[in-house]
């Protein structure tokens, strides 16, 4: 891949993809620009790859074929501001600002500039994201493909339309966070059971990446998974039917929606 690629914003998620990007060796490091608010945030990744610190977002989408946007919501508007003038009508501008819309970002960049909005996890950091992809009428079938082929190289992905990306942000961007709550609570169990707390978390870990993994390699539906390990007048179901009595999978359910909500109000949806 010749593009040169750039991110504006080295916090959590503009790392994680970018770790994974250069672990995966899908673009050397001297193909990256990057540019954080924070210098010591592109310093830190200097001392560990060969890639270009910029001294600004302006010079990041001179630079770059390919820019991330990685900045928090309240902070995107300034970054586009800031980068609209340098960016070539070629430029893909890629935002991974939640509840951002692509009109949004037309708005300042124009209605001419190429867009995907992308809903990426931090799992990307181990190459495990799910990240959603919405281009907008302005990148061509090849454009996202190259983007696409890019966001492979840190997980899986998926093309969805504009409208289900509230959801991917409450299941995937977000849900990472659920995730790590469950693993957490099955550890203190395990932990109120005897386990030191780095056994409990090595087998509440390992359980969940092995229970997803099971899932996405057989593509079995997860209620016949865990019917498999409720024995019959066994020890599971005694669980299965504690968690149910604690509404288990409406509080689950309450949480991605809760996130949907606040997608949908960033984006000035009601
Ligand atoms: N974290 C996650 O799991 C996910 C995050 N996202 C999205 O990714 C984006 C980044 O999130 P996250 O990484 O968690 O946030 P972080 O705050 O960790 O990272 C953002 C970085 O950009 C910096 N920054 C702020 N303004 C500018 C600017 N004008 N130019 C350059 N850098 C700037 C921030 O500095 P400062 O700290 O001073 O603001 C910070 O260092 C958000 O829009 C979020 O919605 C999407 C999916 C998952
Ligand atoms: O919490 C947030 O706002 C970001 C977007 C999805 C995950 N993290």
């Amino acid at each position: 891949m010749e593009q040169r690629i750039g991110f504006i914003g080295l916090g959590n998620m503009g790392c994680a993809i970018l770790h994974g990007i250069i672990a995966s060796q899908f673009i050397p490091a001297s193909q990256i620009n990057v540019y954080d608010i924070h210098p010591e945030n592109g310093e830190k990744l200097k001392e560990s790859y060969d890639l270009n610190v910029l001294a600004s977002a302006k010079e990041v989408a001179k630079e770059s074929d390919i820019v991330f946007i990685a900045v928090k919501p309240q902070n995107i508007n300034e970054v586009l501001a800031e980068i609209q003038k340098e960016l070539k009508k070629s430029t893909v501008v890629v935002s991974v600002v939640a509840g951002v819309t692509i009109k949004m970002i037309e708005a300042i960049i124009g209605y001419e500039q190429k867009i995907v909005r992308v809903m990426p996890n931090t799992p990307a950091l181990v190459n495990s994201a799910i990240c959603s992809l919405t281009p907008n009428t302005e990148v061509s079938p090849e454009e996202l493909l190259t983007v696409r082929g890019l966001l492979n190289c840190i997980g899986l992905t998926e093309v969805i339309p504009e409208s289900l990306v509230h959801s991917a942000t409450g299941v995937g961007g977000s849900g990472p966070a659920f995730v790590f709550m469950f693993i957490e609570a099955l550890a203190d169990g395990a932990v109120k059971g005897g386990m030191t707390r780095k056994q409990a978390y090595k087998f509440a870990a390992q359980t969940v990446m092995g229970s997803a993994k099971l899932m996405l390699e057989t593509n079995k539906h997860p209620g016949e998974l865990k019917d498999m390990v409720c024995s019959p007048g066994g020890i599971t179901i005694e669980g299965v039917q504690t968690l149910e009595q604690n509404n288990f999978r409406a509080a689950i359910m309450n949480a991605v929606e809760a996130c949907v909500n606040r997608s949908k109000q960033l984006s000035g949806e009601k």
